[in-house]
């Protein structure tokens, strides 16, 4: 008979493989069991925390056999914070496991067998490659702690201010110091998500690594901060290297990060960086993505994979700040980006000029309404570039690249399930998978990204 199983349990477990979160998976009473911190080939002691119908998740209490693959976590308090999910794995490890993972999804969810996925392009030092922080906030005693929520929880796991985080630029690191000085110098009060009172919700710093110009972003409540620019000067004076420092008021009772007004307290509005040799020019609100290494390694495989002979009409459908339309441009007749955050946008036009570029034009608006508008008025690429957020296309853009016959499609993602979910219905609409190349942009983090190039059968 099949034994009850309840929260509390307190099993043994050989653990068989990683999940695509990391954690290491067993079964146990016909159930698949997910345990953070657990390694493949290892025999674990673990307590159950959430039993469902058809696996539960527990919490890793000892580790009986050791895999080879395990290392010590440099990082203090890898197993506290949420960021980094696969610190104990060897990184070559965590390459293949990557690579594996993307591989199951293609299988399970796209049912495509017959391509090879390419090893995992990663990094020679993957270490403080992030040009970006996003800091939370905490109300410790009489101190305010800035750093990371702990996995699954609004929980501060780790206060940062004395600490490094290993994964992001030290100058960032210097930076977050300072600022957690400075917060708690002046008196400034946290926001309560109970009470919807006090100042600040989040932080967020971003360096141009080529430049190395630094904004910091303060997103508060509308609540009044007297002396705001002077705050501002003097983290200015501390730091020169930060060009831009933007009070961003969100007044939403929810979660969501930014709010609808930025206010300058000191220099620009943006930062600018470098790929490539190509300028980019990035506001507070615009999406750039965060490991400027393996960015130009992973747009030079969408440049390698679209082909292009100066001669075709290319669409960036989530072009962002454009960073990949410009990459395209000099190689292009035409690029036409779609994004909907109006300040992407506008940094999208202004990086166009930057780079002396004339063939790109950038439409703001949801790429499920414009894509199959622009098609519907006879719009038809050679070439179409995917680059979503998380949750994949939907499934209006897939159907507008089948009735464009867009000949190639470059789908770069950074979620393989939806990836897989989407390359599965553009098979379904006649679209070849021809190749899979994933590329580490998040090491020591479970998070894989992926660039496929797909043709029309
Ligand atoms: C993963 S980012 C990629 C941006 C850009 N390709 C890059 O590499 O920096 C996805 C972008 O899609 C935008 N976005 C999200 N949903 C969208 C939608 N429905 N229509 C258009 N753009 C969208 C986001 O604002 C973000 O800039």
């Amino acid at each position: 008979m099949k034994k009850v199983v309840r929260n509390g349990d307190i099993i043994e477990l050989q653990i068989n493989g990683l999940g695509h979160g990391g954690e290491g998976v067993g079964r146990y009473e016909d159930m698949a069991v997910f345990v953070p911190g657990a390694l493949t080939g290892e025999r674990v002691k673990a307590k159950l925390m959430q039993v469902k119908k058809s696996f539960a998740r527990a919490e890793l209490l000892a580790i009986l056999t050791k895999a080879e693959q395990r290392i010590n976590p440099p990082c203090h308090f890898a197993h506290q914070c949420g960021g980094c999910q696969l610190q104990h794995l060897d990184y070559q490890e965590q390459l293949a496991h990557k690579k594996s993972v993307v591989e199951s999804a293609l299988r399970r969810i796209a049912k495509i067998q017959n391509v090879a996925v390419q090893p995992t392009l990663g990094m020679e030092h993957p270490w403080h490659y992030r040009n970006k922080i996003h800091l939370q906030l905490k109300q410790a005693g009489k101190q305010i702690k800035l750093g990371f929520f702990a996995e699954g929880s609004y929980e501060l796991a780790a206060g940062l201010g004395d600490q490094v985080c290993l994964l992001v630029d030290q100058q960032i690191n210097q930076v977050v110091a300072s600022v957690e000085q400075l917060i708690n110098k002046s008196g400034l009060t946290v926001y309560d998500w109970s009470t919807k009172t006090g100042l600040l919700r989040h932080i967020i710093i971003r360096r141009g690594f080529k430049t190395g110009e630094m904004m910091v972003v303060i997103v508060t409540s509308e609540e009044r901060w007297p002396k705001e620019s002077e705050w501002a000067e003097t983290l200015v004076q501390r730091h020169p290297e930060i060009v831009s420092v933007v009070r961003n008021i969100n007044t939403s009772p929810d979660r969501v990060i930014l709010g609808r007004e930025d206010r300058v307290l000191v220099g620009k509005s943006f930062i600018t960086d470098e790929l490539n040799g190509l300028q980019f020019h990035i506001s507070a609100a615009s999406f750039y993505q965060v490991n400027p290494q393996q960015t130009e390694v992973l747009y030079n495989k969408v440049l390698e994979m679209a082909g292009l002979e100066d001669k075709e009409t290319v669409v960036d459908a989530y072009c962002g700040i454009g960073t990949i339309a410009t990459f395209l441009a000099g190689h292009a007749k035409q690029v036409i980006g779609m994004e909907i955050v109006p300040a992407a946008v506008e940094d999208a036009r202004k990086n166009a000029e930057l780079n002396g570029i004339t063939n790109t034009e950038f439409h703001t608006g949801m790429v499920e309404k414009l894509l199959p508008h622009l098609v519907s008025e006879g719009l038809r690429p050679d070439l179409l570039v995917l680059d979503p957020p998380r949750k994949g296309c939907e499934k209006e853009v897939l159907q507008a690249i089948q009735e464009a016959r867009v000949p190639r499609v470059v789908y770069v993602s950074c979620d393989p399930a939806t990836l897989a979910r989407d390359l599965g219905i553009l098979d379904s609409l006649g679209y070849q998978t021809i190749q899979v190349q994933p590329v580490d942009m998040f090491p020591w983090t479970g998070h894989v990204e992926c660039v496929v190039l797909m043709s029309r059968t």
